[in-house]
């Protein structure tokens, strides 16, 4: 038996659907008036972009009209692993999560003509089968792989639905062992379907499952994964895999939901994307098993329709945690005329926790709150930040995270705030989607543009005073910051030695693109930080009104 490493669970990227909607062309964040007419952004430019390796499934399956599984589901999966996936669909049902309802198959000529128009065009790496409702289906589908050749074929013999329901015949069954199997380099059934391809013979146990393996790998395809999910009396999900010599056994824990609707097609989409961004088999397998094991795991509360078998989430971001809800703050430059910022140097000298120093600057009146925490463990970090969302949240402040994008995406932050040494603006936006605010320090009008052409919300500008708070940081006065604000196409946000004392010339400046002060020092290495930001609220409030 091969001794197989376990995978980390996967975690897709905080915000990939929305960073995809972001590459798109027509698509255009629209915060603000700059944003509207902010450029595209510029990606590297790839030498040869049609020799690049898109990885590229075509999966040839039934529609699933709950989306559960199905031609959904493979899109879902492939999306989800980053490969593209075209879909030839060979039957509709009618579906959703208490069972089969209809099935309008799609004609057999119909299906080879849009086989033909994906396989002639596209480079499909890999074809993934699903629900092929007929033996003619299985022979066109046989027909047009023979005349277009594809790197893997990948054979999920789905026979029978979740629910029970029949969605193959059997005459399809001696096509599939006598055409297809004969082609694919991996077949994948269930113990249910091994049972049915091998005339019914029962299956109880692994050595059983080892045994379908064997026999089914002797019609022909170069491996056989039989899924043990449905087998009952075991607290693991257990799948043996054969490749003719040798079985490997890959054990995941059962996760107990309804939510399991489709894990067959995504098990089989997931292997064919791994395989088409050209992972080994037994990489590919584990890569898929670890994907459904999570997304089971994720979706476990999930509840959608109300029949006994629901769907889960393959993109992660249905079902969010509370101190995930409502997020998507929309960014708005009114939000940095007291912009406070702490300081865990300053909390712990007044013995405050990060979370009271928050509640008490909101109370005062503070219209934006970034987390500056440079000495914080990370783990005390990140339950502090997620206590904080909740608090703004609440209050309608947004919160940002200085420095720590990780961190920003662990609690789901409203955005973060870098400067010109931390992570680059453009690459925070890939990473946090366009729905997030992302705020650049910049002391230069290059700076300041770059900001903008990155993707940016503001710009932080200072120190427009000497400050302790930072170390070595030049000091800009009033003529650096004119010139950021006069050169910037966002909101600026003056920052740097800024107190009760001066912060009312600062607003009396009357800058273009100054639209607020952001302050350290003057709110938290205070006795009384409400009292504190209350009165700098209001200085600020009569210095607008004089200018
Ligand atoms: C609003 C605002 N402006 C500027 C800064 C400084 O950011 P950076 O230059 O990255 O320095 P650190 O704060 O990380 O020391 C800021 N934090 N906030
Ligand atoms: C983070 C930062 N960036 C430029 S100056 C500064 C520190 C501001 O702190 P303070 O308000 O106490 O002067
Ligand atoms: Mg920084």
């Amino acid at each position: 038996m091969a001794s197989v490493p376990p995978l980390p669970p996967y975690r897709p990227r905080h915000s990939d659907a929305a960073a995809l909607l972001f590459r798109s062309p027509s698509f255009s964040p629209g915060v603000s008036p700059a944003s509207a007419t902010r450029p595209p952004r510029r990606f590297p430019v790839v030498a040869s972009a049609r020799d690049m390796p898109w990885p590229h499934v075509l999966t040839v399956a039934g529609s699933d009209s709950g989306a559960g599984a199905g031609i959904q589901a493979d899109i879902k999966a492939c999306a989800a692993l980053g490969a593209y996936c075209s879909s030839v669909i060979t039957a509709v049902t009618a579906q959703n999560t208490v069972g089969v309802q209809g099935v309008h198959a799609v004609p057999e000529e119909f299906v080879g003509e849009q086989l033909r128009s994906v396989l002639s065009d596209m480079s499909v790496d890999v074809v993934k089968t699903g629900m092929l409702p007929s033996a003619g289906v299985v022979k066109v589908l046989c027909e047009s792989l023979r005349k277009f050749p594809v790197k893997a074929l990948v054979v999920d013999p789905v026979m029978v639905s979740t629910s029970g329901d029949t969605l193959s015949g059997p005459s399809t069954l001696a096509t599939y062992r006598d055409e297809l199997f004969s082609v694919a380099d991996i077949v994948t059934p269930n113990v249910k379907e091994a049972s049915k391809l091998l005339g019914d013979v029962s299956l109880h146990t692994i050595s059983d499952m080892r045994n379908a393996a064997e026999s089914i790998y002797k019609l022909g395809p170069k491996y056989v994964l039989v899924k043990g999910g449905d087998m009952p009396d075991s607290s693991d999900a257990i799948d043996v895999l054969f490749d003719g010599k040798e079985f490997t056994e890959l054990r995941g824990p059962r996760i107990k939901t309804r939510n399991t609707h489709g894990t067959g097609c995504t098990l089989a989409s997931c292997i064919a994307a791994e395989l088409a961004k050209g992972a080994t088999m037994l990489h590919a397998v584990q890569v898929a098993k670890k994907f459904v094991e999570s997304a089971l795991y994720h979706s476990k509360d999930l509840v959608i329709g109300n029949g006994p078998q629901g769907p889960f989430d393959h993109l992660f971001e249905l079902k969010s945690p509370l101190y995930k809800m409502g997020s998507l703050q929309k960014f708005n430059p009114d939000n940095l005329f007291l912009y406070a910022v702490t300081d865990s140097g300053m909390n712990k000298k007044w013995d405050r926790s990060i979370k009271d120093a928050v509640k008490a600057a909101i109370e005062g009146g503070a219209t934006i709150v970034q987390l500056r925490e440079k000495d914080a463990d990370t783990r005390e970090f990140l339950e502090a930040a997620k206590a904080c969302v909740q608090i703004c949240k609440s209050s309608g402040v947004p919160l940002l995270i200085n420095d720590r994008i990780d961190v920003a995406l662990a609690c789901n932050a409203d955005g973060v705030h870098v400067g010109q040494s931390d992570m680059p603006a453009w690459e925070v936006r890939e990473l946090l989607g366009p729905g997030k605010i992302i705020g650049v320090s910049c002391k230069t009008l290059d700076q300041a543009e770059q900001a903008w052409k990155d993707g940016a919300d503001y710009i932080g500008c200072g120190g427009v005073f000497p400050t302790t708070t930072k170390k070595n940081n030049p000091t800009l006065g009033f003529e650096g910051l004119r010139t950021v604000c006069l050169a910037s196409k966002l909101p600026v946000v003056a920052i740097g030695g800024i107190n009760a004392g001066n912060a009312g010339s600062v607003m009396e400046l009357g800058f273009p693109n100054l639209k607020g002060v952001a302050v350290v020092s003057a709110l938290f290495d205070q006795e009384c930080v409400a009292i504190e930001t209350r009165n700098l609220r209001s200085i600020l409030k009569n210095a607008c009104s004089r200018s």
